[in-house]
């Protein structure tokens, strides 16, 4: 039997009972959630990261509704349990759920929430900043000046590079991928190569006209091109970030062998999942190419990092803070409490996830729907009209 956990309760009264696994930004989730007559259970629990049997005791013997983090396995036991507590909503607070498996909620008729949209730009510019502070080399240099290492300029001292005019390499040019590409070619006029299994026809569209206004104003045009394979990418660019869903066709896309096809003086980086990159072959590349660096958000076995990768001059590393602006994860909440209550009251599904503004105004009430279902169709759930 599972310890007790914590909780702090909303509106105790509310006909609905709905259980977020952690204290989420902002009030407004709470509020929507408490004036469809919900009574709304928070998980105070000091301990990061829920087991199984955590969220088990959380979902009781009736439970409508969870949301929960992408740090929990979000399986069998749990979607099994909260059916049997009366639930057909989830949604996780995040865009990716890899931890979550779908065929699972499927066969218990859960509805199952991500959050897309609301954190492209925010995580965009955190793939941004580290691209930035990799060429800069800014941690290093920050370091050295704490450290009371500098004793005046010298022509050698923490010499970087420059990434105008040279190549950015997108792998997984969806959302973010996109955003990314589009503030490196237009912050930096870098040209673009990408690598996705779709055309990004809007990215494509943006950087051709962006490279006209550039000629028209006796600039020179940058140049975007469509890779037919990954390693065309690897091998091209200077800067190359990793954007795609996390998956089993993307399961250590990065390895050993595809490291080694990479520039030498390369920059990577890393903000869509860990695994996406072999750590053990990039500690042993970090340490075999000094020149060859990197920008990670992301790690294999969170929240731990490989032997070796902390010691890396020339790796970068941040704690999983790509989507982490008051505005983005107060949104992030707002949208997944929406899933769920969209579930719970037998709204539409939005009709289209890649546009959710609509439930993001605070000083409107937000749609009769729930913005991002990614098992409707599984579900037979309706589609909204709007
Ligand atoms: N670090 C963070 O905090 C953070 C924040 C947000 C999202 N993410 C991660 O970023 C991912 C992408 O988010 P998004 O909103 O841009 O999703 P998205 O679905 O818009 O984009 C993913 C892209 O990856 C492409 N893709 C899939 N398999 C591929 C493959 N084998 N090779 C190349 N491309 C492939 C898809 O075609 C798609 O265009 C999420 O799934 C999540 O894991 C991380
Ligand atoms: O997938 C996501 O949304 C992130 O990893 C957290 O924002």
């Amino acid at each position: 039997m599972a310890k007790p956990v914590s909780i702090e309760v909303w509106n105790p009264n509310g006909k609905y009972r709905v259980v977020s696994t952690k204290p989420m930004p902002g009030t407004r989730w709470i509020n929507l959630l408490i004036e469809q007559d919900c009574r709304v259970e928070i998980c105070t629990e000091k301990k990061t990261i829920l087991s199984v049997e955590d969220i088990i005791a959380l979902i009781g013997n009736k439970c409508d509704g969870v949301i929960g983090q992408l740090t929990e396995d979000w399986g069998e036991a749990l979607f099994s349990a909260l059916r049997r507590a009366g639930g057909t909503a989830f949604s996780n607070m995040a865009v990716g759920y890899n931890n979550v498996d779908v065929n699972a909620a499927n066969k218990y008729g859960v509805a199952v929430g991500n959050t897309p949209g609301v954190l492209t730009e925010t995580t965009a510019e955190l793939a941004a900043s580290l691209s930035l502070s990799a060429a800069r080399r800014i941690v290093e240099a920050d370091g050295f000046m704490r450290a009371g290492l500098y004793d005046g300029w010298l022509p050698n001292l923490f010499v970087g590079n420059l990434l105008k005019g040279q190549t950015v390499g997108v792998i997984g040019a969806g959302r973010i991928g996109s955003a990314y590409a589009r503030m490196m070619v237009e912050g930096f006029k870098m040209n673009l190569i990408y690598y996705d299994l779709y055309q990004a026809t809007r990215l494509e569209k943006f950087v051709t006209a962006y490279a006209e206004f550039l000629k028209a104003s006796g600039e020179k045009p940058v140049t975007w091109k469509r890779a037919a394979s990954m390693e065309e990418v690897l091998r091209e660019a200077d800067v190359i970030s990793l954007h795609p869903v996390l998956d089993k066709t993307t399961y250590h896309l990065i390895n050993k062998e595809r490291l080694a096809i990479m520039k030498k003086e390369a920059i990577l980086v890393n903000c869509s999942r860990g695994p996406v990159v072999d750590e053990v072959a990039l500690v042993e590349h970090l340490r075999e190419n000094p020149m060859f660096r990197v920008g990670l958000d992301v790690f294999e076995d969170e929240p731990f990092m490989k032997p070796g990768l902390a010691d890396m001059k020339n790796a970068i590393v941040v704690p999983h803070i790509a989507s982490a602006s008051k505005w983005t994860r107060e949104g992030m909440a707002t949208l997944a409490a929406l899933n769920v209550l969209g579930k719970i009251k037998g709204y539409p599904i939005w009709s289209d996830p890649n546009r959710v503004e609509p439930f993001l105004n605070p000083n409107v009430p937000p749609p009769a729907a729930s913005p991002s279902i990614v098992n409707s169709k599984a579900l037979g759930l309706p589609v909204s009209k709007l």
